[in-house]
């Protein structure tokens, strides 16, 4: 689905990432890990042709970032959903356009109002619809987010730090949320410091955990 070959990245200054190699296979759940800094956010945006390689080859659903159009890596970015680190939401928009908004501005048109409907209940939103941003709690910004996400029916789902700034009963619902995504036969990556997360979801779905350090991609242990 998403595969990195040999892949490196710098934003000027030396490499960030470099001969970094992945295949993300449908249905595989992956947790990314690394301390601050070290190219989890970049790693992502690699991910949905957001940033372009530097060396190396992307390819997303089997063609090459490079060779895309503008309009086709649109089409690919379809595909793939996107938790964003800070939500991303628009002030002035309630919930519910927020989430419906990826629909709104893509060719596909319209919102169906029951698979909106049903996606707010299904995040446990249903009572803040008509919420604005500003007034959400860091939870619900994070469930929204991940609806907003999904609302196009993505095959791979790429979450930057969804439980972020949640407490432990909240992540603990966002990570079944996302479990739940998976056994659908959703392919899962989350980038996260919280090894307790990934320590949680162990126990409910074989998760492989990624862990970039000294700008090279590693599989961890069992270790943690
Ligand atoms: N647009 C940019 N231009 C130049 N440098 C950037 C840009 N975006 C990120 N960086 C730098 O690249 C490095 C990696 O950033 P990135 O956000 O990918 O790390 P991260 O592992 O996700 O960090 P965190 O865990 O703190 O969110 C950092 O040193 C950052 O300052």
């Amino acid at each position: 689905m998403i595969e990195l070959d040999n892949m490196a990245y710098s934003y000027g200054g030396g490499e960030l990432l470099s001969g970094v190699s992945l295949q993300l296979q449908p249905g595989a759940f992956h947790f990314l890990t690394g301390p601050s800094g070290s190219g989890k956010t970049t790693f992502l945006r690699l991910c949905y042709g957001d940033l372009t390689a530097t060396a190396g080859a992307v390819r997303l659903f089997g063609n090459d970032v490079r060779d895309l159009s503008r309009d086709d890596l649109a089409i690919m970015r379809r595909r793939i959903g996107v938790v964003h680190q800070d939500c991303q939401f628009l002030d002035h928009l309630p919930l519910y356009e927020n989430i419906a908004l990826p629909l709104t501005v893509s060719e596909q048109g319209g919102v169906e109002e029951a698979h909106l409907r049903e996606l707010i209940q299904w995040v446990g939103l249903a009572k803040r619809a008509r919420a604005l941003p500003p007034e959400l709690s860091g939870g619900e910004r994070q469930r929204a987010a991940l609806a907003r996400a999904i609302i196009m029916s993505p095959d791979v789902i790429l979450a930057d730090e969804p439980t972020g700034n949640v407490d432990w009963e909240m992540s603990q619902r966002l990570l079944t949320l996302l479990i739940e995504l998976n056994r659908l036969g959703k392919t899962v990556l989350i980038a996260t410091h919280d090894l307790a997360l990934i320590r949680a979801a162990k126990s409910q779905v074989q998760a492989r955990v990624l862990r970039i350090a000294n700008r090279k991609l590693q599989f961890a242990g069992a270790d943690l």
